[in-house]
């Protein structure tokens, strides 16, 4: 069983303080984009994994694996051994802020629900999800949605067309809980407000407007990424250089997503970066994109 399932973007991100259980509320907006993992299971003696794509060899093959996880958990609940190779066939930079283990999360666990014949239920899928990750769910999801909570309690959202993204691969990743840990550190002694979803945002991606969604776009973990990783202005400042209608850091980074205008516009501003020297590569996507989905 095969099933695909996409990245994400958070085109906002609105950060609360940190909570006692050391995580922090959110008004996320997750947006799915055209870069895909693919997860496949077949029947094994034993619960493997492999990995394939430019970055597989950072990908732990272990029970750390979140695609690893999802097979115990699911089999866990029904009583069964996890008996299963998973292959990840890699195509989402990986510790990117893009969601590509949450995407592998979620695909292993369609794929081993039907390999198993389970046929759970969307419920018990997102309940699984949500114990995996804050960010499992949208991966399982996908198209647009406002996650609160720590991520994980989802309202999906409308989006009224497509939209145009270059996603700058840096070198190297950066740790998610390093970059709220540093979110925090530079808002010590200062009250961090609710965080909200923005009314205009919303509307921006119903109406399917980029320019007013290029407005819009925040991301409250930028000034923690860019603290950890200062280089990061600099490719900022390529791809806004170079015609893009904005830019910002992905989720907790350090891939940089540029939203343009069309897929012309895509094209030359992927040149542009990548003749920058700013990053390792560019990827062009477009959104929104199908949550996971079993191809067969
Ligand atoms: C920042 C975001 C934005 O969508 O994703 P990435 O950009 O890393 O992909 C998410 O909040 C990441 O979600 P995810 O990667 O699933 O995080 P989890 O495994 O649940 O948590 C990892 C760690 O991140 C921190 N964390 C995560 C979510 C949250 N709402 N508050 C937090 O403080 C905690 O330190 C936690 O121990
Ligand atoms: N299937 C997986 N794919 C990628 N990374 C994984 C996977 N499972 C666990 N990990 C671990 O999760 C970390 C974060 O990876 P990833 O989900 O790609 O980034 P991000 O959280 O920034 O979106 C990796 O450094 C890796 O150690």
């Amino acid at each position: 069983m095969t099933v695909r399932v996409p990245a994400k973007v958070n085109v906002q991100l609105a950060v609360g303080g940190a909570r006692p259980d050391g995580f922090h509320d959110l008004a996320n907006v997750f947006l799915a984009v055209s870069l895909y993992d693919e997860v496949t299971a077949t029947p094994a003696a034993a619960l493997t994994v492999t990995c394939e794509g430019p970055d597989a060899d950072k990908v732990p093959l272990d029970r750390t694996n979140l695609a690893a996880r999802a097979a115990e958990l699911l089999a866990a609940r029904h009583g069964i051994a996890p008996d299963v190779h998973l292959h990840i066939a890699k195509d989402i930079p990986v510790a990117g802020g893009m969601a590509g283990g949450s995407a592998d999360g979620a695909g292993a666990l369609l794929a081993c629900d039907a390999l198993w014949g389970l046929d759970s239920s969307r419920e018990e899928l997102l309940e699984i999800c949500a114990e995996l990750g804050s960010d499992v769910p949208f991966s399982l999801v996908g198209g647009a949605a406002l996650g609160v909570g720590r991520g994980e309690r989802l309202t999906e959202l409308p989006v009224g067309g497509a939209f145009h993204w270059v996603f700058a691969v840096a070198d190297g990743g950066l740790s998610t809980p390093a970059v709220y840990g540093e979110f925090d550190r530079l808002n010590e002694g200062m009250t961090v407000p609710g965080p909200v979803a923005s009314p205009v945002l919303l509307d921006a991606l119903r109406t399917g407007d980029a320019t007013a969604l290029a407005g819009a776009l925040a991301n409250d973990l930028q000034p923690a990424a860019l603290s950890l990783r200062p280089s990061l202005a600099a490719t900022l400042a390529a791809g806004t250089d170079a015609g893009a209608l904005a830019a910002l850091v992905s989720g907790s980074g350090p891939t940089t997503a540029f939203l343009v205008k069309d897929a012309e516009s895509a094209e030359s501003v992927a040149a542009a970066l990548v003749a920058s020297g700013t990053c390792r590569t560019a990827r062009v996507a477009t959104s929104p994109a199908a949550g996971a989905t079993l191809l067969g």
